[in-house]
């Protein structure tokens, strides 16, 4: 549920990444669900980089609060990467630790039930599908309970049943802790139901709303400047 009387975990003030985009200003507060679409080459995964801090901006701010997790764009772990998924998870729940330097095997066994990866935890992560390695960069991101988890296309290549899967245990981190998502997606439908705002980023411009306000035929086709339809079909979203 999204607690707009906390303190937003990341504000945008006139942002800028020149020449992709400019005069961003966005809050995100703990469980909203930011969706970010637009074509490609548009400056999505450049939004998120800028969080991440490895973008810089060209004008504005941003400001965060908390702790990131990031699931990034799907790539293919190396074949022979001689690490199993468990080593992995164990890692990434160690990190930042001073004092206790290994994750205890009950942390990682759990992390690993949560997102559904039991089953794979002792094969070697480059021998694994491209669903299987993306539960096990989400059990990463998921490790140090981050108050934002960025998400670039988190559910490329992936079936419907796996895209089901990952965003629910998206919807249950925004339910359970509260976690603010950023998720970049090329389509809206998968996120329909969770996505509590939605950036459209175009080469003339953005929109910020809610679904229902930014994915119209009216927003849409100001943004491209030609007349672009949106229908809702079966409770799903059509641009035509
Ligand atoms: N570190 C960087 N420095 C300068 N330009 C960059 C950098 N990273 C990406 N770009 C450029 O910024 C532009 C936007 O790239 P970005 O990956 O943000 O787009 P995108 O909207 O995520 O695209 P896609 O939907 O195809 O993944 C591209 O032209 C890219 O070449």
């Amino acid at each position: 549920m999204t607690s707009t009387s906390s303190p937003a975990v990341l504000s945008f003030h006139k942002a800028g990444i020149s020449p992709l985009w400019q005069d961003l200003s966005l809050e995100l507060h703990p469980g909203d669900f930011l969706a970010i679409l637009g074509p490609n080459g548009v400056g999505k995964s450049s939004l998120i980089n800028a969080v991440l801090g490895t973008r810089s901006l060209s004008s504005g701010s941003l400001k965060l609060l908390g702790t990131v997790g990031y699931i990034p764009q799907q790539r293919m772990f190396p074949t022979d990467l001689p690490l199993r998924a468990r080593d992995l998870v164990s890692l990434a729940l160690a990190h930042g630790v001073l004092r206790k330097r290994r994750a205890s095997r009950r942390d990682v066994d759990t992390l690993l039930a949560q997102v559904g990866a039991t089953g794979i935890a002792d094969v070697r992560v480059g021998l694994l599908s491209g669903g299987q390695q993306q539960l096990i960069r989400q059990a990463q991101a998921f490790a140090r309970d981050p108050d934002l988890l960025l998400c670039d296309e988190p559910l490329l290549s992936l079936d419907p049943g796996m895209q089901k899967h990952v965003v629910d245990l998206l919807q249950q981190r925004m339910a359970e802790k509260s976690t603010a998502i950023m998720c970049v997606t090329h389509s809206i439908n998968p996120v329909l139901h969770c996505a509590t705002k939605v950036l459209y980023l175009t080469p003339r411009g953005h929109k910020i709303g809610s679904v229902d306000e930014v994915l119209t035929t009216e927003s849409l086709s100001e943004l491209y400047g030609t007349h672009v339809e949106v229908a809702r079909v079966n409770g799903r979203v059509v641009v035509v």
